[in-house]
């Protein structure tokens, strides 16, 4: 690598950590968008100029702020990308384990510099960042490895993993070539080689974040097109949209079911006991109900307190088996009251049950045929599962 001289890279280096902090401020405070990761992706970037100094110009420092700064900075630039990451990602684990990794690190750079080593606070800082990288690794599996495809999660994880991987051979050297650890404590600057390789894990660990964070902003957007802000079940739109390849896999001989679900005596909780326990009410009966689907399964709200389910069926005529699911939920729902305020508000809905009809691409029909069991349940006496009890089997709209 004649071609590249150490100050050159790490100056370079420089201005993209200053550009990627101001970048991620930018974000944090003009846009909103996930700011307490932003600011702590932008303090790690501002830590990473400060520890990767510039070759001479730390030369002249006493020997102990040589051994110190980059030790410290490195350590603690990691521990704020890692805590960045799980927020990044939304995780509910606490940071306890990044805080004792990034601690105790931290107290094994200070026991280092005490005893006069030049190799423990080396040591002790990049065992620190493989852990730290580990786990960050660890993070990125869990948190996107069901959602995203195998190969975005592996891109996405490769900068943290390559982070483990320099640093575990980085203790290896240290502990196995001698002289390794004097590098950098004398003047001598380290070679272009490793200066890039590290470059280019920092800049991948950014570039991983960014598209965290597009993906984030992008699944919010889907959230909030797709699904119906109180209740979380899915859009009008979404659910029709839903009904309309169901409507298609029909044709294949995939079968389902169309369950309309209407909350009995509804206004009476409203006018009672305000807007906002109805509200509660509904956002109880979704819970209860996805609670009682299986991920297969799709809820949506078709508009007031009227829901369908759609139930994905083994057997396409299997018209018993949605009936079953559909009295379970209706029982789920009749047993459990809302607690609002203090005071319990029994709930209860009817059900109307129906299978669709093959020549219907937006499945009007098999919906009609659910709505009128659905009236057909409220007019019989509400709370309770009405199914077409005419129809055996899949019929032409
Ligand atoms: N709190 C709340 N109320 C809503 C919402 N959407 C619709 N409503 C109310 O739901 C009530 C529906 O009342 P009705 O259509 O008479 O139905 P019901 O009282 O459940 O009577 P039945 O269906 O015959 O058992 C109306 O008062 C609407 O204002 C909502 O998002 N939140």
């Amino acid at each position: 690598m004649d071609f590249l001289d150490v100050p050159t890279v790490l100056k370079v280096s420089a201005v993209f950590n200053l550009m990627a902090a101001l970048a991620w401020l930018m974000l944090a405070q003009t846009f909103r968008v996930a700011p307490r990761a932003a600011r702590l992706m932008a303090a790690g970037h501002l830590l990473r100029i400060a520890s990767q100094g510039c070759g001479e110009c730390t030369a002249g420092w006493p020997l102990l702020l040589r051994q110190a700064v980059p030790a410290f900075g490195l350590l603690a630039s990691v521990t704020l990308l890692t805590l960045a990451l799980r927020h990044m990602l939304r995780s509910r684990q606490r940071v306890h384990d990044i805080a004792w990794v990034g601690g105790l690190g931290a107290l094994g750079i200070a026991a280092g510099l005490a005893s006069g080593s030049g190799l423990a606070p080396q040591l002790a800082c990049t065992a620190g960042v493989a852990l730290l990288s580990l786990l960050a690794v660890r993070d990125l599996v869990r948190g996107i490895g069901g959602q995203l495809s195998p190969v975005v999660t592996a891109c996405m994880t490769l900068p943290f993993a390559a982070l483990a991987a320099l640093s575990v051979g980085h203790v290896a050297a240290l502990l196995l070539l001698p002289g390794w650890g004097d590098h950098g404590l004398d003047g001598e600057p380290p070679t272009p080689a490793r200066v890039v390789l590290w470059f280019v894990v920092t800049a991948g660990i950014t570039l991983s974040l960014i598209a965290l964070l597009i993906w984030r902003v992008i699944s919010r957007i889907q959230h909030l097109t797709y699904r119906d802000p109180l209740t979380g079940a899915l859009s009008r739109r979404a659910f029709e949209q839903a009904l309309a390849e169901a409507q298609a896999q029909l044709q294949r001989g995939h079968g389902f079911a169309l369950v309309m679900i209407d909350v009995d005596h509804f206004k009476r909780i409203n006018d009672e006991h305000g807007h906002a326990a109805g509200d509660a009410a509904l956002q109880h009966c979704v819970r209860l109900w996805q609670a009682g689907l299986r991920a297969v399964d799709r809820l949506g709200r078709l508009g007031g307190e009227e829901f369908c389910a759609l139930l994905p069926l083994a057997a396409p005529q299997d018209l018993p088996t949605a009936m079953a699911v559909a009295e379970r939920l209706r029982a789920t729902l009749a047993a459990q009251p809302l607690h609002w305020k203090g005071v319990e508000l029994p709930l209860s809905a009817s059900f109307g049950v129906a299978l669709p009809a093959t020549d219907d691409p937006r499945g009007e029909s098999g919906l009609a045929r659910a709505d009128a069991e659905l009236y057909r349940a409220k007019a019989e006496g509400r709370n309770r599962v009405c199914a077409a009890p005419e129809f055996h089997g899949l019929a032409a709209a």
